[in-house]
């Protein structure tokens, strides 16, 4: 199983949920995050050092899948959250050792 996480336009939002949906993952979660990479916030200098005042608004969504679909997911990922724009954001795929669904104790790929 894999985890991934992606970090997305906050407009996107929508779109990414209902592209996941279509995709018939499992379940996902979804956290409003603040950000930076290429795309800052702006910048001042204080004392004579430039500082980063302020951070981009951010989606993260995190779906935890079988490792056969992380290529196949990654790809709805981008189509539906790609405008070509610097800040479009990221994905990030982790290794997820076990997975314990609380309500049954069902473990594994059955509890995904
Ligand atoms: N190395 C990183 N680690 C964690 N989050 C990152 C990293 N790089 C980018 N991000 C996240 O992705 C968002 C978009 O990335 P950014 O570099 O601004 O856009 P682009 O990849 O289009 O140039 C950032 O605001 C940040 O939330």
């Amino acid at each position: 199983m894999k985890k991934i996480t992606a970090i997305v336009r906050p407009e996107r939002m929508e779109a990414l949920k209902e592209a996941l949906f279509a995709a018939h993952v499992s379940g996902m979660t979804v956290s409003q995050v603040q950000g930076c990479g290429s795309q800052h916030g702006w910048t001042e200098y204080y004392r004579g050092t430039e500082v980063l005042l302020n951070m981009v608004p951010k989606v993260k969504f995190e779906v935890v899948v079988d490792d056969a679909r992380v290529d196949e997911l990654a790809g709805v990922i981008c189509d539906a959250a790609r405008t070509g724009e610097v800040g479009d954001g990221k994905i990030f795929v982790f290794p997820v050792d076990e997975v314990i669904r609380i309500r049954t104790g069902e473990r594994g790929d059955a509890a995904v």
